[in-house]
């Protein structure tokens, strides 16, 4: 899914209406049936359950007056309160004039705010996509009384005093909702850590805005779920043999870290590569050959760091970093992969903990290299911390850019940055992967399939993404989020790359 900017998100209501032979205030209309039905079937209110609708100028109060009238139709107990102001839309002004007279309808004054408890159920209209500075006066003074009230806060299509696509300063009044519900297509805030306590859980409507338009809107920014992956993984050929899909090196491990290689391995030998060999210290060999059978080991003459590449000749692609500790000789090993590398690479932890303590080696980056780093490894990349989530975004997009590279930066929506500057959001995935070894699953993931020769370099990283937040998710459904380990990734990523998997006999 694309992730359009207020004004994209503009431009494709009128082109609807356009296209589609409908007014704004039909349109509207379409959005407040669907968020009533969203409303019926999530929350489940009953006849007796108050429901404050907090309704501001624009469409946005336009869109929860068109609600307040729908639920009093149907029965429901609707008191809206309107924000004073200036200047309404037209398209407010008409379910202003449409609401029946038995609803209640107040003007919102700091005197006269309503009891809101427990039980009560607040949708909060006040601004949406159209917000252009930080609330303030009485619209700040109401959305600190929501923010204090005990009532359960549904905000319509984005928290009012949120900015849809960029920070607002800090300590903004930001209505803090339990559910957003958004229309068509999700908004950049709605991914970026600083913003869950304003977002809460947030869901998408279609309303049936038009597809080719979206298809030609062009963004920096994608979600990426199921639909977007369809197709991306080709069926395994019937008549293939472990060639087909690549021998890869893992460089990894250390005493006290081995575990690492053997996690990084399970998970590429799960992610379907055909060969691979296994680079460890000599501390690693019976652990590696008793643990991981399937793959070879091939050990470094040291006991316990790397300090040797061997010869590359033989791989498709080539991991490092898993448990591979940051001893000298293992950067001299880090050095010289970049030197000689002509294949695919995928650097993770130390190998990009060694990247960040000596930056001149960034310049040695090949082409297409995948980095895997978390946002504190992201930051000794850098070198620079970032203010805000959003600027770390911006750091990432100029990263790859300038490194020609792929970076992922892990956390609750791990992304992807291309050397085109253009960010993934990943949808999959669970609180319980916060754990050790869960990141070491997702490079052997990623080693496999950059070993796939049939894969591009983005679609190798969506996939290995998609399929380890997905795996995360078939294993919690049996060990619970906090029973999850990362051996239990490994064991899910088989089922989690069928599904994407796409049928030898569909267009
Ligand atoms: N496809 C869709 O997603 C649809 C969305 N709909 C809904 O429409 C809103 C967007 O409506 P819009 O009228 O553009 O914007 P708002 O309602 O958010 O804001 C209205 C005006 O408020 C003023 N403004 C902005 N910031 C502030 C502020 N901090 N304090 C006070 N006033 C503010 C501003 O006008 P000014 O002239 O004062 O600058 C805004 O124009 C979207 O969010 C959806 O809810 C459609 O209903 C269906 C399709
Ligand atoms: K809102």
């Amino acid at each position: 899914m694309k992730l359009l900017s207020p004004a994209q998100t503009r431009a494709l209501d009128q082109a609807t209406s356009k296209a589609q032979g409908i007014t704004s205030l039909e349109l509207m209309e379409r959005a407040a049936t669907t968020l009533l039905d969203w409303l019926l079937t999530t929350l489940q209110p009953t006849y007796t359950t108050p429901i404050h609708l907090f309704c501001g100028p624009g469409n946005n109060g336009g869109d929860g007056l068109a609600l307040a009238r729908l639920l009093h139709e149907a029965g429901y107990v609707a008191h809206v309160w309107l924000l004073p102001a200036e200047r309404y839309s037209a398209d407010f002004t008409a379910n202003r004039h449409q609401l029946p007279d038995g609803i209640s309808c107040q003007e919102l004054d700091t005197a006269r705010l309503p009891d809101l408890p427990a039980g009560a159920v607040v949708v909060d209209a006040l601004f949406g996509a159209g917000l252009n500075r930080p609330l303030t006066g009485l619209a700040a003074a109401v959305v600190a009384y929501l923010n204090a009230a005990a009532a359960f806060t549904v905000a319509v299509d984005i928290p009012s005093g949120l900015f849809a696509d960029a920070a607002q300063e800090p300590d903004s009044a930001v209505v803090q909702a339990q559910y957003t519900v958004s229309f068509e297509l999700p908004k950049l805030a709605f991914l970026l850590p600083q913003n869950a306590g304003f977002v809460g859980e947030w869901h998408i409507l279609p309303i049936g805005l038009e597809p080719v338009v979206i298809h030609k809107t062009a963004v920096d920014n994608y979600y990426v779920d199921a639909a977007f992956l369809q197709g991306r993984l080709p069926a395994r050929p019937k008549f293939s043999h472990k060639g087909t899909f690549g021998h890869a090196l893992l460089l990894a491990g250390s005493r006290g870290k081995v575990g690492a290689a053997v996690l990084a391995a399970s998970a590429c030998l799960r992610g379907g590569v055909g060969l691979l060999t296994v680079r460890v210290p000599e501390v690693g060999y019976f652990i590696l050959q008793t643990t991981v059978p399937e793959a070879m080991c091939l050990t470094d003459p040291a006991p316990d760091f790397l300090t040797e590449l061997p010869d590359l000749q033989p791989y498709a692609a080539v991991g490092m970093g898993p448990g591979l500790g940051q001893a000298e000789a293992s950067r001299e090993v880090l050095r010289q992969l970049l030197h000689k590398a002509k294949v695919p690479l995928v650097l993770d932890a130390d190998a990009l903990n060694l990247l960040g303590a000596n930056r001149d080696l960034l310049d040695l980056l090949p082409p297409d290299t995948l980095l895997t780093p978390h946002p504190k490894e992201f930051e000794r990349l850098t070198g620079e911390p970032a203010r805000d989530d959003y600027h770390r975004l911006e750091q990432l997009r100029a990263f790859t850019r300038q490194r020609r590279c792929y970076c992922v930066l892990k956390g609750a929506y791990t992304v992807l940055a291309t050397p085109d500057g253009i960010i993934y959001f990943n949808s999959t995935g669970n609180p319980g992967m916060a754990t050790g070894g869960s990141g070491d699953v997702l490079t052997g993931l990623l080693l496999a399939l950059r070993a796939d020769k049939r894969l591009s370099p983005l679609n190798a990283a969506l996939l290995g993404l998609y399929a380890h937040g997905r795996a995360g998710d078939l294993a919690a459904r049996e060990t619970g989020e906090a029973g999850l380990v990362a051996g239990d990734l490994v064991r899910f990523i088989g089922p989690a790359l069928q599904e994407l998997m796409a049928s030898p006999h569909r267009l």
